[in-house]
């Protein structure tokens, strides 16, 4: 039990106790993602992303299945894949908060500093090394049966200060085919997922997913941190729940020129290259060369390897093994473990931002209500109070064991609770309001640019209905 600000008592789920909530980072295809400290002892002050997943409309939460999924993902122990260091379920509604190391940049943020603040390419030696480790990670994933799916930009993680700076983790892993069954049609969930990422043969209408389609959207992640541009920004088709995706084809076949039976022999059993034969075999490329988009001398190891990775027939697209084994990453400059020192000793470290928190969203997704129009002490204090929420609530607690011993009890419904700094509170004066308006502007900023990040991202397109995989590994 703990003393609110009104002295009342309210109980807080007991997982929860464990971390100190700071605010919101992100939202992304499964819900909202936190940001919070560690309390633990051993751990206190640790970075913690805590990833909420949303509830279907039906509410029928997550499966036991998707469970036992995931806790299976908890013994997935690599260097660069993102470490899930707790499962957290509430038996009420049974929905899930899984939480992680938290990771202070990703791909998708590095790649828009250099292109929209600093307009300087990324050097070498981070491009290599964050290629290198994403490999890495990757193989690590492939070799024990899983296949990410969702591979993107926003889904490497790279670290921030500290003993692990610059590594890269990745992020999502197994979570899109554990929440494929259970989540709605894409209408009625919002799932929003990229298909500027998304393979040639799934384009096509493949049900079978290989690890082939991971290096695809590797391959599409190298050019990115090349050219600081989506290689293949389809324009999606909305019109139906899963529509053959013709622009997206379109957009590689430009770079890529027409694939055909020669390069690709099980091209013609798939199921668009039938239906769509029209659309898609009638147009004519010219290929213009993907080093010319790249920049990359089309001998250079660096041009080999992508073009390796982006070969139409997956059957022959390099794996993550083989890559890690080519000639690229022999060369000068050789990848290293922190991909954001600098090249040179001489360059200098490129700071990166640090993500943007939402202060003022609950941890049920709620934000806080307006400012007063006049400011008063106990206003001010109840508006800071909100925006400094660091702790949570629950109405009512229902301690039930998980099925899976995860050992931890399970809250019904939670709310955002104050438990802000009595320091703010007291002050009461002309300097706290100032600081007050600077913070509400500053949140204001930090939702704004969570939803511009979040807007961009929805123009990326629907996911497909894709089959779960079979469990064959393409190695
Ligand atoms: N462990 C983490 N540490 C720090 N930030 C994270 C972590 N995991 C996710 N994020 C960030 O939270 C935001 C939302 O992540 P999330 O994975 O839910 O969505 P997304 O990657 O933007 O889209 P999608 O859900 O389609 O993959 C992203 O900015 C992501 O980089």
């Amino acid at each position: 039990m703990v003393a609110d600000g009104a002295g009342k008592q309210r109980t807080r789920p007991e997982w929860l106790q464990q971390y100190e909530l700071v605010g919101k980072i992100g939202e992304g295809t499964y819900g909202l993602v936190y940001l919070a400290k560690s309390k633990e002892p051993a751990h206190r002050g640790t970075k913690i992303a805590i990833k909420k997943f949303k509830q279907s409309k039906e509410g029928d939460g997550v499966s036991p299945t998707a469970i036992r999924e995931i806790m299976l993902l908890r013994e997935c122990i690599h260097e660069n894949i993102v470490k899930l260091v707790n499962v957290h379920i509430n038996h009420g509604d049974m929905s899930l908060y899984l939480a992680f190391d938290y990771a202070e940049h990703d791909l998708y943020e590095i790649i828009r500093h250099h292109r929209e603040k600093i307009s300087c390419n990324i050097n070498a030696y981070t491009v290599k090394s964050l290629l290198w480790q994403i490999l890495n990670g990757l193989n690590y994933l492939h070799n024990n049966w899983i296949i990410h799916r969702d591979l993107k930009p926003s889904n490497i993680l790279v670290m921030g200060e500290g003993e692990e700076q610059g590594v890269v983790k990745i992020g999502d892993f197994g979570l899109a085919r554990i929440f494929q069954a259970p989540l709605r049609p894409l209408s009625e969930n919002g799932v929003v997922v990229t298909i500027w990422y998304r393979a040639p043969e799934l384009l096509l209408g493949s049900k079978h997913y290989t690890s082939a389609v991971d290096m695809w959207a590797v391959g599409c992640i190298f050019a990115e941190l090349l050219t600081l541009k989506p290689l293949f920004q389809g324009i999606e088709d909305k019109s139906s729940p899963n529509p053959f995706q013709l622009d997206q084809l379109d957009k590689i076949f430009k770079v890529l020129g027409n694939p055909n039976a020669d390069k690709w022999p099980t091209l013609t059993t798939l199921p668009h290259w039938q239906s769509n034969r029209q659309q898609i075999q009638s147009r004519k490329y010219e290929n213009p060369g993907l080093y010319s988009i790249v920049q990359l001398p089309p001998k250079s190891p660096g041009f080999d390897l992508l073009s390796r990775m982006l070969e139409y027939d997956p059957v022959k697209r390099i794996t993550a093994a083989q890559a890690l084994d080519h000639e690229y990453f022999r060369n000068d400059p050789i990848p290293g473990r922190n991909s954001l020192v600098p090249a040179n000793a001489a360059d200098k470290v490129i700071p990166y931002p640090q993500r943007p928190v939402d202060y003022s969203t609950d941890f049920d997704g709620t934000t806080a209500p307006p400012p007063p129009q006049m400011p008063n002490s106990s206003n001010m204090s109840n508006q800071l109070h909100q925006s400094m929420n660091v702790g949570m609530q629950q109405q009512q607690q229902h301690r039930v064991q998980n099925p899976n011993n995860l050992g931890v009890n399970q809250p019904v419904a939670m709310h955002g609770m104050n438990s802000g700094s009595s320091m703010y509170v007291q002050r009461g004066n002309a300097a706290a309001l100032q600081q007050q308006q600077q913070q509400q502007q500053q949140q204001q900023q930090q939702q704004q640019q969570q939803g511009m990040r979040r807007k961009e991202q929805t123009n990326m397109g629907y996911p497909g209905h894709y089959q779960p995989p079979n469990k064959s590994r393409r190695m």
